[in-house]
């Protein structure tokens, strides 16, 4: 586990491009089922990766992943499919942070890219003990975009806390 900030809050901002994380994967034969499908599983932990690596990245401090929102689908991956992986930070709360993955299927003839997911995840700063401690940068939102995660991140955090609140 890598040095842990200790601050009891915000040291300075930093931007979203500071942290973006993309990652080119080509879908081998370890990461298929028999239908020649890349597992769901291995594509949530690739995520989970890259959404660790920008938060890592953006706080300069261990990360645990808290909550991961919205595994749909919208197509499939096959053998030998270039993925393209991109994930950003959208909001900084006191010890947590959400970061968007997006990912792709590329075609490579074309360099058109097709949806395949997109997912929200929660990372949280963790001290030497696995306590979630402050992360020691906020975010500057400039971007009519950014602004739009933002706002959006706000909803999505509400909506957790109320699922934490039930229970589930
Ligand atoms: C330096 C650069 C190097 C770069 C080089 C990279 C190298 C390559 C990197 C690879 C990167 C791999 C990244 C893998 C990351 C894992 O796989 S981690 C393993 C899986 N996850 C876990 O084991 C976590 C288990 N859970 C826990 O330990 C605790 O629940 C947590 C997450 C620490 C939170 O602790 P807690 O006491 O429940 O926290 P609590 O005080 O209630 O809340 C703390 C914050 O978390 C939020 N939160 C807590 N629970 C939830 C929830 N269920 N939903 C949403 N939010 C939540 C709260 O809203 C709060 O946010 P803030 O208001 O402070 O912003």
């Amino acid at each position: 586990m890598g040095k842990v900030f200790h601050v009891d809050k915000q040291i300075a901002n930093k931007n979203v491009e500071d942290s973006i994380t993309e990652w080119t994967k080509v879908v081998k034969y370890g990461d298929i089922n028999a239908e020649n499908r890349l597992f769901g599983g291995t594509l949530m932990a690739w995520i989970d990766e890259v959404a660790g690596t920008v938060a890592m990245r953006h706080s300069g401090n261990p990360i645990a992943t808290a909550a991961i929102d919205n595994m749909q689908f919208k197509q499939g991956a096959l053998l030998g499919d270039v993925l393209v992986m991109i994930g950003k930070i959208t909001y900084v709360g006191k010890t947590s942070m959400e970061v968007r993955v997006d990912t792709y299927v590329e075609d490579v003839k074309t360099g058109m890219r097709h949806v395949l997911n997109r997912a929200y995840l929660t990372e949280v700063c963790i001290d030497h003990d696995g306590s979630p401690c402050t992360v020691p940068y906020g975010l500057n939102v400039k971007t009519e975009n950014e602004k739009a995660e933002w706002e959006g991140a706000i909803k999505r955090r509400e909506l957790r806390k109320q699922r934490r609140m039930e229970g589930f």
